[in-house]
């Protein structure tokens, strides 16, 4: 599918229609490969937060919740399968925006959507089967109380998510959440929004319920800080980095709002000695220059048995040369840029830094020589790395991986746990029963065996440690946006016989 020249001009999505913003901001677009400007969406502030909360508070509690928090799951089920649908129908347009707005190579792109679509057919799914699963009941030790369990949706709901997978991430949030009867307000990164525009036009579309699911585009502080904050928002789902996330757990604290956070990683990547080298490379690759390691999970810390070493940095700087980096609309493209200007500086301060602190710039470090515009960065190898070096401690977000050796197992998980963060770990050994000790030692909500980085919406995602708290996918997923209520009832004729009961008079 060629490029198209410009890409949809869209407002807010509010209450089942299109609105310009309250103040009429609108933010560029830009093509990260080609540093051309593409477009704009809306800017929206606290006067937008204010109209998209109203309009879920209305959806939410719309004549007493029949039309959606208390219709059976059936009916959300059967608007989730329409939305998947949509999403497969206008999979290769849509993936074609997401690589014009954040720059991952096409194919990848392709892969999102695919997720995307089965992520709401998933929770489609568990919706219908929720039904089944109310007045669960609860064994108790007295015969004259019986007691069981209703799930009920949270409320509104507030989705604040992150550029690197843009529609990916956001349906993570809204697919379980619509699913469980929630209704809710998407704020997504202001660096890579339009996929997460069109889907309002999806909703729009196949005729969600006005306000169920509501879209606002903007800065972190003008439109993500209000929403967190907002009185009549039950609960803040975000995804994005260890600091914004630290900011909206102070601000959820002052009304005992509950969050989910998740955050940024510095995941380790174990390998043993009595692997098949060339195929392990080949997982280091995907665990840190997939989507130019703009990944939360990307096993950014390589820890190498010492008596591999050697060949296998040979062999990785070799694999490493033959990616095909390049606009990442072209066929075959590996290593797309990163998604902006900012990011491209970041990530290059580390690489200078390292340098600076001593760290040894083993391939990569540079733009690509072939590429003159757009912002691009070769994969990039760090050695004769020491612990105490930022390249080490702090996530890069970019496709650099840094290089440690070890000597025995017990090394490995010292230096594998030597981070802040809990978000994943890998180990690559053919001996499966040091692969199960060391999936244990590792501390982290996500472990790989013999790979790294693959994802199923049926599998629990999350960190521990810096890496934040809460599950989503699977059904952990739904019990994010589901409140557990307990009911009791008295069930004998007698009376409770605590009190004497007065003398008549
Ligand atoms: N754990 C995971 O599953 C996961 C997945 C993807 C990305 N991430 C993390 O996300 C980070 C990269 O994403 P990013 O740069 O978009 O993160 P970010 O924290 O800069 O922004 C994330 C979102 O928060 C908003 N935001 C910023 N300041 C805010 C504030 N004060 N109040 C409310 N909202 C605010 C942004 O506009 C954006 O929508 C990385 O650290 C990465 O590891 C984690
Ligand atoms: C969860 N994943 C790997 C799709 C995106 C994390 O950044």
């Amino acid at each position: 599918m060629a490029a198209p020249s410009a890409i949809p001009r869209r407002g807010l999505f509010i209450g089942g229609g299109w609105r310009e913003p309250s103040l009429g901001r609108r933010l560029p677009v830009v093509n990260p490969a080609t540093e051309a400007t593409i477009g704009d969406i809306p800017a929206a502030t606290a006067e937008d937060v204010e109209l998209a909360v109203s309009a879920a508070r209305d959806a939410f509690g719309r004549d007493g919740g029949r039309h959606w928090s208390r219709a059976p799951g059936a009916v959300r089920a059967k608007y989730l399968k329409a939305i998947a649908a949509k999403i497969k129908d206008k999979k290769s347009y849509l993936a074609l925006l997401e690589t014009l707005d954040s720059g991952k190579p096409l194919d990848e792109a392709a892969g999102d959507m695919e997720d995307v679509a089965a992520c709401f057919e998933y929770y489609a799914d568990l919706a219908e089967a929720l039904d089944g699963k109310q007045r669960a009941p609860i064994s108790l030790p007295m015969e004259n109380f019986e007691s069981y369990v209703l799930k009920e949706p949270i409320g509104v709901v507030g989705l604040i998510t992150p550029w690197n997978y843009p529609l990916l991430m956001a349906t993570w949030k809204v697919a379980p959440a619509l699913a469980a009867g929630c209704t809710a307000v998407l704020k997504p990164s202001e660096l890579a929004s339009l996929t997460c525009l069109e889907l309002g036009g999806i909703c729009a579309e196949i005729g969600l319920p006005p306000g169920v699911l509501n879209i606002i585009t903007g800065l972190g502080t003008e439109a993500g800080a209000p929403l967190a904050s907002h009185p009549h928002v039950d609960k803040i789902a975000f995804t994005g980095s260890t600091e914004t996330g630290k900011r909206i757990m102070i601000t959820a604290s002052q009304m005992v709002k509950p969050v989910s956070l998740e955050l940024g990683g510095k995941s380790p990547l174990i390998v043993f000695d009595d692997v098949d080298i060339d195929k392990a490379v080949e997982w280091a690759m995907f665990g840190c220059f997939a989507n130019a390691g703009q990944v939360c999970s990307a096993t950014s810390r390589l820890l190498l048995h010492e008596k591999i070493a050697k060949r296998f940095l040979d062999r990785l700087v070799a694999w490493a040369k033959s990616i095909k980096i390049s606009d990442p609309l072209e066929e075959g493209c590996r290593l797309g840029s990163v998604v902006s200007e900012g990011q491209y500086q970041k990530i290059m301060k580390f690489i200078s830094t390292a340098r600076c602190e001593g760290a040894t710039i083993l391939y990569g470090g540079a733009r690509p020589q072939h590429l003159k515009r757009g912002f691009f960065i070769e994969p990039t190898i760090i050695t004769n790395v020491s612990t105490s070096m930022q390249i080490w401690r702090e996530e890069v977000f970019g496709p650099v991986i840094c290089v440690k050796e070890f000597r025995t197992e017990r090394e490995a998980g010292e230096l594998a746990n030597d981070t802040h963060y809990g978000l994943a770990g890998a180990v690559i050994s053919n001996d499966l029963e040091r692969c199960e000790r060391i999936s244990k030692a590792i501390q982290s909500g996500i472990v790989w065996i013999n790979c790294s980085q693959p994802c199923f919406v049926q599998a629990p995602w999350g960190g521990n440690k810096r890496s934040g708290f809460g599950r989503e996918l699977g059904q952990w997923g739904l019990d994010n946006y589901l409140s557990v209520k307990q009911v009791t009832k008295y069930c004998s004729d007698e009376p409770y016989g605590w009190y004497r009961p007065p003398s008549k008079l």
